[in-house]
């Protein structure tokens, strides 16, 4: 059955199937069953964790079918299937967050308090991010059962998450909170963080779910895919990393504190690779301080080497790259690619 009314994508569309969802989640017989509290409380684990993110990785997954197949070949059912996919995503999304908002002892998420630190939550927020995870797959079973890349979806999201669960592992264990060991700032370790925490599931994750969906089968595909989407969430995590520091926070919506959390950044870790012994000596005395002149230091230190020049030069350099990349290409249509490289290249926010 073919598209008759074209659907417009839009954040407002994409929110209608989350409470489709949400519906279906509350309706499950364990739910159901539940004293009215324990409903409720489910309920408000979903509602205040999982909507209020840009949507950007779950609403990319209809782009990347449309891309594909074609707007006006897509029905009504293969609509709702694929922002389900992406509402997948963002259920992944708000799983790692509340995990991670607990591990870092962060205080805010998303302009309000992290779930954990709720009065009445606490380290019930554990059961609660186990919770949003098993989501993850019954939205798939009510979803995809049925549809020949079920089990490739089910391994997509297993396989993310481990890989998400690394990248966590590294960066916890490479800047572990209040201690600094600048030996193990280097480029190297800080690209593997970003490439298993951030870019498998916000870039490789959207387009391989939009791929299944589009029938797409041929495994080069995919490795072609995931070599261009990890080097574009590596400049996406990079460019955030740039804003934290050199962003308008009006326009971010938040003011960077990388320098005073001890993060390993793009920004530090290109820092003490150009850096002089004494310059590594200030780096050491005043990296992860929270103090205004500990900020001051390193960033007059970030003046001194000229990181925006790098940042800049860097950037330059990974979207023509990327392009070329893109453009060579034969697997998909290139506007797969091109859609998200357009919406993450000089972005201000
Ligand atoms: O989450 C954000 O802060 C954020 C995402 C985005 C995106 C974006 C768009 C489509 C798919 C994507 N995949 C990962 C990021 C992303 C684009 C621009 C700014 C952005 N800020």
């Amino acid at each position: 059955k073919r598209q008759r009314s074209t659907y417009t994508h839009t954040r407002e569309s994409f929110m209608d199937v989350y409470n489709i969802l949400r519906e279906e989640l509350m309706k499950d017989p364990v739910v159901q069953s539940h004293p009215s509290h324990a409903k409720e409380w489910f309920q408000e684990v979903l509602d205040y964790n999982v909507p209020g993110g840009k949507l950007n990785r779950g609403m990319a997954v209809y782009d990347v079918l449309a891309a594909i197949k074609g707007a006006e070949a897509l029905a009504e059912a293969d609509v709702l299937q694929a922002n389900a996919l992406g509402w997948c995503i963002e259920w992944l999304q708000a799983f790692f967050l509340v995990a991670d908002d607990i591990m870092d002892g962060s205080i805010t998420r998303r302009g309000q308090p992290c779930w954990y630190k709720q009065e009445k939550v606490g380290m019930i927020a554990c059961n609660d991010y186990i919770l949003l995870e098993c989501c993850i797959f019954k939205i798939i079973k009510q979803h995809m059962a049925g549809h020949p890349g079920y089990l490739k979806v089910m391994e997509l999201f297993h396989e993310v998450t481990y890989q998400t669960a690394h990248g966590q592992l590294l960066d916890l264990t490479t800047a572990p909170q209040g201690r600094v060991d600048l030996s193990k700032y280097t480029l190297d370790t800080y690209m593997r963080i970003v490439t298993y925490k951030t870019a498998y599931y916000s870039f490789y994750l959207p387009v391989a779910c939009g791929m299944v969906l589009a029938g797409i089968t041929d495994p080069q595909a995919y490795a072609t895919a995931e070599d261009i989407l990890l080097d574009m969430g590596r400049y996406f995590q990079i460019q955030d990393d740039y804003l934290d520091c050199y962003g308008d926070p009006e326009v971010i919506g938040k003011i960077g504190t990388d320098i005073e959390d001890n993060k390993c950044s793009w920004l530090i870790c290109t820092a003490l690779q150009h850096a002089s012994q004494e310059q590594q000596d200030i780096i050491k005395a005043h990296y992860g301080a929270s103090d205004p002149a500990s900020v001051a230091h390193i960033k007059e230190l970030y003046e001194k080497l000229d990181l925006e020049a790098k940042f800049k030069a860097y950037e330059a350099q990974s979207y023509a790259t990327l392009s070329q990349r893109i453009a060579e290409q034969t697997a998909m249509p290139r506007l797969v690619f091109t859609s998200l490289l357009d919406k993450i290249y000089k972005r201000c926010k």
